[in-house]
């Protein structure tokens, strides 16, 4: 009851926040909708005596009052209709709002590895759209409660035994929130299995892999396991229901046997003269207004019961995407690099597995060296660029920008001075010259600043194939949107990595893996050499990942790395006259090329 309480609390917060004269609306005039059923019981009552006694002028009075208040009561809930819909839509828009912020704006991306997180995400997204009738839920209640209070005085003013009548509304409410528990406990038991279907739902409708899917025919596979998932969400989700039917039918047959007691009661004491017929109008109206009461708490109750467990979630994936702070954020990058990169003893896990992905790492990135990081499939190249963008913290070690512990960094302003190209690089459906744009985001419609980009990464040629040039829209998802190839969406997502023109590291992981062997060499030909023209600026670091050893053998410092482990660093001479994993590496890739 505390969690709906709180939960109801925070729904009007939300509401109030986002539109204070709205929700003042809604409530008033649901309020007065509500007030306006009891009323209309007592006039209806008032002007059956009326009737019986031949008072025809009062009779006609309370007939028009009952007439007025009918009018209220079926058409201020409408009003409020409107004014608490609008009111949804932009609570909707802030809680999707703050979820999205939630799981992108957060500083690491540690929680997108927690199936739990996954799951909280799968129920959290449809509920967000219930926020119609949490509010629709919470607003009436106010009006019920007024309701219920009227009824109560006027059914104590004919025998103070009738009141058993709001009494025995108890055990369906009761009923009603064990029926809601059941079917919140089986939306977060069906989660996983919801989330693996949609996650095939989408594999199996996405243009971009329709050609393996036939190739390897794939499709009648994922039906049948789709099926089979939604078939296991449907019965847990099935069973909880009629569970849940059943525990509030038994709520409800309380609440039914006390409606006959009161009816009996009434009739008799009537029939007996101790009542009138007015009074036994009043009752009947009224006992079926707490019978419709009733019906609308328990689902008004279930409502605001499912809208509390979706904050609740939302709670929980705050503190999933919270990172503690082991150190205070007190610093701030230098403009320059002195110094350089230095990891010290550093290990990592990936979140929620026991495997050890790097171990005890200890490293110098010299400021203003061009870095290769080389190793085989799985060595952990990619996990150690992303603890140096900061995206995962070490589980033991550390890493020193200049000395500075990363960690003391703030994250948004240690991204700031990071430009990077990924392996799995993001198609943004945007017109080409934002694609690139994206890099630098007060450039992202600097025309100048994106050509220069697009230079650098020697994908010139990409936007000269477009008809609109910078201005062509891109992707499938738009009628006139244009579709490249692998490598070309790969350049121009190498473009905007190098927006930035001052970064102190800029960070290549495998961005080239789509072009030709020779298309990458130069590529890096070029790079390399104007990363040592701007390191006397900067100071910056370009760290590249690649399998490629024409490209690799370029670099200042050559990182080797296997199981996690840096085995071997130097140039590539030195590697070659060592003739360890390098030079064993290189060899192998040189036969292969003869
Ligand atoms: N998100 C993740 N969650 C759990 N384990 C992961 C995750 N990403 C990578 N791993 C594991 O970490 C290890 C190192 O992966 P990493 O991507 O760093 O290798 P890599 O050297 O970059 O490989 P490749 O050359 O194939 O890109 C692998 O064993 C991989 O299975």
């Amino acid at each position: 009851m505390k969690e709906t309480l709180t939960g109801s609390w925070r729904v009007l917060g939300i509401a109030w926040k986002v539109d204070w004269r709205k929700t003042v609306t809604a409530i008033v005039l649901m309020m007065a909708g509500a007030v306006a059923a009891p009323l209309l019981a007592a006039f209806l009552g008032l002007m059956t005596n009326a009737v019986v006694d031949g008072r025809s002028g009062d009779a006609a009075w309370y007939g028009v009052t009952v007439a007025v208040l009918a009018i209220v009561t079926l058409s201020f809930g409408n009003f409020a209709h409107v004014a608490y819909f609008e009111l949804a839509e932009l609570a909707e828009l802030d809680f999707v709002e703050d979820l999205m912020r939630l799981s992108n704006g957060s500083e690491g991306i540690e929680h997108h590895e927690r199936s739990d997180y996954a799951d909280m995400l799968t129920v959290l997204g449809p509920e967000s759209r219930r926020f119609p009738n949490a509010l629709q839920a919470l607003f009436s209640t106010f009006g019920l409660i007024l309701a219920v209070i009227f009824t109560a005085v006027l059914l104590a003013r004919l025998n103070p035994l009738l009141l058993l009548l709001p009494v025995a509304a108890v055990p369906p409410l009761l009923a009603g929130r064990r029926a809601e528990k059941i079917n919140d406990q089986a939306r977060t038991d069906t989660a996983e299995s919801t989330r693996i279907a949609l996650n095939l739902f989408r594999l199996a409708s996405s243009a971009r892999y329709a050609g393996e899917l036939r190739v390897f025919q794939m499709s009648g596979e994922l039906r049948r396991r789709h099926a089979e998932l939604w078939a296991a969400t449907s019965r847990g989700l099935w069973r909880a229901g009629n569970k849940a039917a059943l525990v509030r039918a038994g709520g409800q047959m309380v609440f039914g046997l006390a409606y006959m007691g009161a009816m009996i009661l009434v009739i008799r004491e009537a029939i007996t003269g101790h009542h009138r017929v007015g009074d036994v109008v009043l009752v009947i109206s009224l006992a079926t207004q707490v019978n419709r009461q009733v019906a609308a708490a328990v689902s008004l109750l279930s409502d605001l019961q499912r809208m509390a467990g979706t904050l609740r979630r939302m709670d929980t994936v705050r503190e999933l995407v919270a990172v503690s702070a082991a150190l205070p954020v007190d610093r701030t990058p230098e403009e320059r690099l002195t110094r350089g990169i230095e990891l010290e003893g550093v290990d990592f896990s990936y979140p929620g597995t026991d495997t050890q992905v790097l171990s005890d790492v200890s490293l110098t990135l010299p400021a203003g060296a061009t870095v290769a990081i080389v190793g085989e499939n799985g060595a952990g190249k990619s996990t150690l660029v992303k603890l140096l963008c900061g995206l995962y913290r070490p589980s033991q070690g550390r890493i020193l920008v200049d000395g500075t512990d990363l960690r003391r960094l703030p994250a948004d302003q240690w991204r700031q001075r990071i430009a990077a190209g990924f392996q799995d690089f993001v198609r943004y459906e945007l017109t080409a010259g934002r694609t690139v744009g994206l890099g630098d985001l007060p450039h992202l419609d600097d025309a100048p600043a994106v050509t220069a980009a697009l230079g650098k990464a020697h994908a010139d040629d990409v936007i000269a194939q477009l008809e609109s040039g910078l201005d062509t829209q891109l992707g499938t998802s738009y009628t006139e949107g244009a579709e490249l190839s692998g490598g070309q969406w790969q350049k121009l997502a190498l473009g905007r990595a190098l927006m930035r023109e001052t970064p102190l590291l800029l960070v290549l992981d495998e961005p080239t893996s789509a072009l030709d062997p020779e298309a990458e060499h130069h590529l890096f030909e070029r790079y390399a050499a104007q990363a040592r023209q701007v390191r006397e600026t900067t100071g910056a670091i370009t760290l590249f990942v690649s399998h490629r050893f024409s490209t690799v053998r370029m670099a200042d410092l050559i990182v080797v790395v296997k199981d996690g482990r840096v085995v071997e660093t130097g140039d590539h001479q030195t590697l070659i006259q060592g003739g360890g994993l390098y030079a064993e590496l290189f060899e192998l890739q040189a036969l292969a090329y003869k």
